[in-house]
């Protein structure tokens, strides 16, 4: 991991989602700009309408002056949404996790609370992450096909957020769930069968806390294909305890891919629902994946402890 120190960040977006981790934000505009405020600094928002939101921001982006760091205030979709935008530039993306799962905060090691988070404005470093294309598709944490996506589209289908209304989907979906057989072509080799799903990692864990891709990062040029092939209901529980201690590899019934590059085709099928940080997709079957190596500054805690935060 490389990771450098940078300059004071002044001029700050903070892009907000109404809606995520059905968390009530009625105050939050007026908490951040309050808190930048007494500390010398000016906040400027945008709010995501769950339409079109990237076009809007990339516009906001090319037509502003320049900004010294953009926030996303919500959930890996609203991450995601801002790191596509930022993805190439100078810009480093802050993160105020105010989402369901938070994945990529966690990850980060990105402080859960919103007065720490916003600490980073003063004291941080900048990490520059690889990010990927499924699909033609921008994606910067976890994709997946299979198990997982079938649940994000129903979750994404339902009006309600938050992690209970995900678990109710997943013990629900499980009972009907009949996994599909892949092929997957990498540039490390290749590998068919069936798969109860298989994510597609470039970082670790997801917002539900279930360590997928144990042990890599999100900056090592690499992306990992993390494959849990069909299991007995018998399995399940010492399957869940190694997803949920970072012992991924220890399964009988997983199996790691490392690769730069890959191409998956799902038997029989012309289309696949692709599950792209958090946001479910149907896209033209195969898959191809590729990574921009170093393509997103991302602010990021201080690997050792500085300057102390300014008080009001
Ligand atoms: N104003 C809005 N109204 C309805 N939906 C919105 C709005 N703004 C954004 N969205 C939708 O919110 C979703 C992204 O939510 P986000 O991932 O940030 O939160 P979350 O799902 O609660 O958290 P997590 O991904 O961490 O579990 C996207 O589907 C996006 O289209």
């Amino acid at each position: 991991m490389q990771t450098f120190p940078s300059g004071q960040l002044k001029r700050l977006l903070f892009v907000l989602n109404p809606i995520s981790g059905d968390i009530n934000k009625s105050q939050l505009r007026a908490t951040i700009t309050a808190y930048c405020a007494e500390r010398g600094r000016r906040a400027e928002f945008f709010d995501t309408t769950g339409d079109q939101d990237i076009i809007r921001l990339r516009t906001l982006l090319a037509t502003d002056s320049p900004l010294d760091a953009v926030f996303a205030a919500g959930g890996d979709g609203t991450v995601s949404l801002v790191a596509e935008a930022l993805a190439g530039s100078t810009v480093p993306l802050g993160i105020l996790p105010l989402g369901s799962g938070n994945g990529m905060a966690k990850d980060l090691a990105i402080p859960l609370t919103l007065n720490e988070a916003l600490g980073l404005i003063w004291q941080h470093d900048i990490r520059q992450l690889d990010t990927l294309r499924v699909g033609g598709r921008f994606t910067v944490h976890l994709a997946d096909m299979g198990f997982n996506a079938c649940v994000v589209q129903r979750f994404a289908e339902g009006g309600v957020r938050g992690p209970g209304a995900y678990v109710r989907i997943a013990t629900r979906e499980y009972a009907g769930y009949q996994p599909a057989t892949y092929q997957i072509e990498t540039d490390n080799g290749t590998w068919q069968g069936k798969a109860f799903m298989l994510t597609i990692a470039n970082a670790n864990t997801f917002g539900s806390n279930v360590v997928i891709n144990p042990g890599r990062a999100l900056d090592d040029g690499e992306f990992e294909i993390c494959l849990i092939a069909p299991f007995p209901g018998i399995a399940v529980p010492g399957l869940l305890y190694r997803l949920y201690t970072s012992n991924f590899d220890d399964s009988d019934y997983t199996q790691r891919l490392s690769c730069h590059r890959a191409r998956i085709t799902v038997a029989g099928a012309r289309q696949v629902l692709v599950q792209l940080d958090g946001e479910p997709y149907m896209l033209p079957c195969p898959v191809e994946i590729s990574l921009q190596p170093c393509s997103l500054r991302v602010l990021v805690p201080p690997a050792t402890a500085g300057a102390r935060l300014p008080r009001p």
